[in-house]
């Protein structure tokens, strides 16, 4: 089974051919980078004082949510420096010899994009304090009392670190970026430039009503925007026979109904985190754990994935006493609010 068609609105999943989809249409500079314009503005001026000072830049830390575009950010630092880029991430580095060999093959000047950062070993992280801050390295040779540390010196290089959980690195890491870019979910204007390109290269023919209706329903995302679009292009495809992918306003509705994301973008997972809190308790407050046991999914996921989303279009606020449902929330779901407190009702073993 396709990964696309089960969780469309899920933007960490990824099939092999929507990664390809995703590399066709990577923007390959910043001038192409729909959106984030501060980011934009940020990385801009830190790239060009590292050019005229014919210095490698300083360390970049991508901190946002999945499918917003940090790895097409990391290679846009590369391309536009005319630097070499090496991919690696996280969960690929877990022990200090991982990241030794890495760092003692680059050549100078040359990008190091960590994704997943935030996953990285701990003896891996402070092997790369050093190599961060001084280009360096000490390599461990020998075992017990007999054991040495050699220095090794580094070729410069920028890295380039990825993460969804920017809380989760430890603040030493944290400090030796030179920058943090956060990215921001993208608003309607930017996910209709999104889409248009995307269209384009999809050879999709859509007008202005049917991008505008995919934009409102992509969760702020690019990378949902383009997975949505394909789903459209294909029911174009198919209606029209295969004669030619056109789509408007009402194949469009009729594509996202079928694929289960409403008028909100909110899909299957969003739904059953905000029935669950509505109806079972009362609009909370109510703990992440618990909302997360719930529902049946990961408590990262849920903060990672699905709360962020929530917060952004005032469905849910995050309060000391934990997750609430706003009074949209209600309405959207056409459920009549339930007094406070309905929550401490609760028999102890419905929690
Ligand atoms: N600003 C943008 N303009 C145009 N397309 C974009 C933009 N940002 C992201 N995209 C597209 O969205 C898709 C996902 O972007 P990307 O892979 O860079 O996200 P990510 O932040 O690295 O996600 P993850 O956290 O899952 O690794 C790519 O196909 C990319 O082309
Ligand atoms: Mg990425």
């Amino acid at each position: 089974m396709n990964h696309d068609d089960l969780d469309l609105t899920d933007p960490e999943l990824a099939s092999e051919a929507e990664l390809a989809f995703e590399g066709a249409l990577r923007p390959k500079s910043l001038q192409e980078f729909v959106g984030q314009s501060k980011v934009r503005g940020q990385l801009q001026l830190l790239l060009t004082a590292a050019q005229l000072q014919q210095r490698t830049p300083d360390h970049i830390l991508l901190a946002g949510p999945p499918g917003l575009g940090k790895t097409t950010l990391a290679m846009i630092v590369a391309h536009e420096g005319g630097r070499p880029l090496r991919m690696s991430s996280g969960p690929a580095i877990q022990h200090a010899g991982d990241l030794a060999a890495i760092l003692s093959s680059l050549v100078p000047g040359e990008v190091l994009f960590i994704d997943e950062i935030h996953r990285m070993a701990r003896s891996a992280e402070e092997m790369l304090y050093l190599a961060m801050e001084d280009f360096r390295i000490d390599i461990m040779v020998g075992k017990g009392a007999g054991a040495t540390s050699v220095p090794l010196d580094l070729a410069p290089f920028t890295l380039v670190g990825a993460t969804t959980r920017a809380g989760l690195l430890p603040n030493p890491l944290r400090d030796r970026f030179g920058f943090t870019a956060h990215l921001e979910f993208y608003d309607r204007g930017e996910l209709e430039q999104v889409l248009e390109r995307a269209a384009r290269m999809l050879g999709l023919d859509i007008d202005g009503e049917a991008l505008a209706e995919i934009a409102g329903r992509c969760r702020g995302t690019p990378r949902i925007a383009n997975r949505l679009l394909r789903r459209v292009r294909d029911y174009a495809l198919v209606h029209s026979g295969g004669a030619g992918a056109r789509a408007d306003l009402e194949a469009v509705r009729a594509a996202l109904e079928l694929y289960d994301v409403d008028a909100l973008g909110l899909d299957r997972l969003d739904r059953a985190v905000m029935t669950i809190l509505l109806e079972r308790f009362g609009g909370g407050p109510v703990g992440l754990n618990t909302l997360a046991v719930s529902v049946g999914e990961e408590s990262e996921t849920i903060e990672a994935v699905v709360e962020p989303f929530l917060v952004r279009i005032g469905l849910i606020t995050r309060t000391p006493r934990g997750r609430v449902a706003a009074p949209a929330a209600w309405r959207h779901f056409g459920l009549a609010e339930h007094a406070p407190g309905v929550e401490q009702a609760l028999p102890i073993d419905d929690l």
